[in-house]
């Protein structure tokens, strides 16, 4: 069915700021996960949920239409900013600082996993110090705060969410690294950097979110340098995925909904895109169908037999079925009571909802969250 381009949102730094601070009030800098979620303003956060949700409640993907698809890619900014509004603190509460899929190795702890795939997309780019590098859509800062300290880069993070931008600042400061590291606010798909701004451009799993990857990967190809690298690594449906089975658009659309994703594409649209942007590819790889023994989604799997350490159980067991099920209920109670506001067990069973799809969807070599793409922009 041919598809018609998404709009950009108009962007409006001064609401989110105020959103951001209305909603988030002091959580930002002062608290860590769980009782960050605590912290939230109750009216902002019921404004942030039924923005998030109207674009998934009630829309099985049975009967999922194009206008549906096309609703969510118009207002790819606000559903992103708002699903961050929301899953953020769950995200450090039950993951890391690092809002990203790794590769396992064996005898590895899960912290230093994901530490190693950030080195491994610095190493692919060849990153070296003193370049100017910008990270697009950076999280709260794991991957740059690493990515700073291993390659000596120096990094601008872009992100839409000003909470995240908050706690990303808060981080490098706290870490000595404030000198390395600044953090923008911006929409991804119409930068403020003027063109040629960047050596570098690195992307960790976050472009998924833009309404089309040759948008966003145009955007990047005009902030490069000539001569400029762009390294990724993309969420995409692999080409096993068939849109006509119901089974494969469920999963999608599991993913979608709980990962704040307004349009998941097909490997050959991300192969196409980096073409059409301009892009010489250099290297493109799906690291998960390398043959390691620990997938990448057993964390979320529940399989604690693949746990390399035993200092990683905390952090893991928060992601098996029965340490979700426990702190889900118990933020639902909590909700009951009026202490967490309204929208935190909706969010954290949407969540796991995706956590149970990328699971699938790994397994059934459906979906990849490492599709790797090193692309050069043309020095002349
Ligand atoms: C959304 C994108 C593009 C990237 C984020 C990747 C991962 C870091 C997240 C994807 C699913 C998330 C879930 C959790 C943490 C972060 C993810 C793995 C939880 C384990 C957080 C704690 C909750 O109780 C359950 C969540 C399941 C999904």
């Amino acid at each position: 069915m041919a598809r018609t381009q998404a709009q950009l949102e108009k962007e409006d730094k001064e609401r989110d700021l105020a959103f951001k601070q209305a909603l988030h009030g002091k959580t930002g800098a002062e608290k860590q996960g769980f009782m960050a979620m605590m912290g939230k303003d109750h009216a902002a956060q019921k404004l942030a949920v039924d923005s998030y949700f109207k674009h998934w409640d009630n829309k099985a993907s049975a009967e999922e239409t194009e206008e549906t698809r096309k609703a969510r890619r118009d207002e790819y900014a606000t559903l992103t900013r708002h699903y961050y509004n929301l899953a953020t603190d769950l995200y450090e509460y039950g993951w890391a600082q690092s809002f990203h899929f790794c590769r396992f190795s064996k005898g590895e702890a899960f912290r230093q996993a994901l530490a190693r795939h950030e080195h491994y997309l610095a190493l692919k780019m060849n990153l070296q110090e003193g370049m100017k590098v910008l990270d697009v859509g950076c999280g709260v800062g794991g991957p740059a705060r690493e990515i700073a300290k291993f390659s000596g880069v120096n990094i601008t993070g872009l992100n839409n969410n000003d909470y995240q931008i908050e706690r990303a600042t808060a981080y490098a400061q706290k870490e000595g690294l404030s000198h390395q590291l600044n953090y923008v606010k911006g929409d991804f798909m119409q930068m403020s950097f003027p063109d040629n701004s960047f050596d570098a451009v690195y992307a960790i799993e976050a472009t998924v979110h833009a309404p089309s990857l040759e948008g966003i990967y145009s955007e990047i190809f005009r902030v490069l340098k000539p001569g400029g690298v762009f390294g990724v690594y993309e969420w995409l449906m692999t080409d096993k995925y068939n849109n006509d089975d119901p089974h494969h658009r469920e999963i999608r659309l599991g993913i979608e909904q709980g990962d704040g994703i307004s349009n998941m594409e097909k490997i050959d649209v991300a192969l196409k895109a980096m073409k059409a942007a301009g892009f010489e590819l250099e290297l493109n790889e799906d690291l998960a169908d390398r043959p390691d023994e620990l997938p990448w989604y057993w964390p979320l799997s529940g399989e604690l037999k693949y746990m390399q350490s035993i200092w990683d159980f905390p952090t893991l067991a928060r992601m098996t079925h029965i340490g979700r099920g426990i702190a889900h209920r118990f933020v639902g109670a909590l909700e009951l009571i009026g202490i967490a506001p309204k929208g935190t067990q909706k969010t954290a069973d949407s969540l796991a909802v995706a956590a149970d799809c990328l699971v699938a969807g790994g397994r059934e070599k459906l979906f990849t969250p490492m599709y790797l793409m090193v692309g050069r922009k043309p020095a002349k």
